[in-house]
């Protein structure tokens, strides 16, 4: 049962709509039972979050849609997007939901990865080119992509700006997407719009761990897991040698910081989407993209290969509806 605020309600609602974009949904619902303005309050942030997973932090907003399935509004992480690394400035919570857009600037602990990058010992940025812009097959640059198995762009070590057509991908979810819960897979992404083949979608967005963190974590995951309903969003990366043995090793965890592509289901068949590593001039490390692999209808789910199905104990079944379907989800060795 819930009552009216006393006299002080506009002091108050003002306050609340200051720190209740901060709370967890679990926080949110139990403030919400203390008065009917929080109660209205919690509801529209609920509202808000549902209608952006992004917290405008992409160009397009990216909405949660359940209609049918049950009653889960939204999935609570930390938005960032693109690559962080672990830190203890890294702030425990991240405003959403609330009357005023947060912009990136108002996070400024969550991009930590993005100034990473190759200099020498006058801290000067190293392998950059010296376009003032990188535009059309004539410039230089555009011959730095396919060289190899890895994709290759204009960087923070370039000296063109943001605007350079040699920087498809730096500039965050670069198409129309949804969010859509299923009774099976849990949620998953949708496309909002058709998508040509090639075109780059999004990069895995999420905190940079070390193997051995990642070992841990994935093991806390797995256990998680056992116990119910638990979606782990822990991706294991290797840049391999022409030799074939592995050479780099990326380990990127979205479960708790992380951008949409969390959201991305398997699909034995492959599915509609193909990943490749790509390298900014000057930056440390690649990041892992996603392109679509064949043309996309709106509405259709975006998906794509786990990885190889290994046998183990608590394997998961796979509900990927493909004629291939192997029957259960491919689990990574960390
Ligand atoms: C990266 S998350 C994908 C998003 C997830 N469905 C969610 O609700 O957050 C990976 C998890 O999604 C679920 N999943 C992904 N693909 C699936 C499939 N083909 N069949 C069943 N579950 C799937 C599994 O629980 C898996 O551990």
């Amino acid at each position: 049962m819930t009552k009216r605020c006393n006299a002080t309600e506009p002091l108050l609602v003002e306050c609340a709509e200051l720190v209740l974009p901060y709370l967890t949904p679990w926080e949110l619902a139990s403030v919400s039972l203390t008065c009917r303005s929080l109660l209205k309050l919690s509801r529209s942030i609920t509202l808000r979050r549902s209608s952006d997973a992004s917290r405008g932090f992409e160009t397009l907003p990216i909405p949660f849609l359940n209609t049918t399935v049950d009653s889960h509004p939204y999935v609570h992480f930390l938005y960032t997007p693109s690559l962080l690394l672990p830190s203890p400035l890294l702030l425990p919570r991240q405003p959403w939901g609330g009357s005023s857009v947060v912009s990136l600037s108002a996070a400024p602990a969550l991009l930590l990865a993005q100034s990473v990058g190759l200099v020498d010992a006058s801290g000067r940025t190293l392998s950059g080119c010296d376009c003032q812009a990188c535009a059309g097959s004539a410039c230089p640059c555009a011959s730095l992509d396919g060289l190899d198995d890895v994709g290759r762009e204009c960087g923070p070590g370039c000296r063109c700006g943001p605007e350079c057509g040699n920087r498809a991908t730096r500039n965050g979810v670069a198409v129309g997407v949804k969010i859509v819960r299923d009774g099976r897979k849990g949620w998953g992404l949708h496309s909002d719009q058709f998508i040509r083949k090639g075109l780059f979608v999004f990069e895995y967005a999420g905190e940079l761990l070390t193997t051995k963190e990642a070992q841990r974590r994935h093991q806390y995951y797995d256990e998680l897991a056992s116990h119910g309903r638990f979606s782990s969003a822990l991706l294991v990366v290797r840049e391999h040698l022409p030799s074939g043995k592995a050479c780099l090793r990326l380990n990127i965890d979205a479960t708790r910081i992380g951008n949409v592509a969390r959201f991305v289901n398997h699909s034995c068949d492959g599915g509609n989407l193909s990943t490749k590593l790509v390298r900014s001039s000057g930056a440390l490390l690649p990041r892992l993209c996603f392109f679509a692999s064949k043309d996309i209808q709106v509405d259709e789910e975006l998906t794509f290969s786990y990885g190889e199905i290994r046998k183990r104990a608590n394997e998961l079944p796979c509900f990927c509806n493909s004629p291939f379907c192997f029957g259960t989800l491919p689990s990574e060795d960390t």
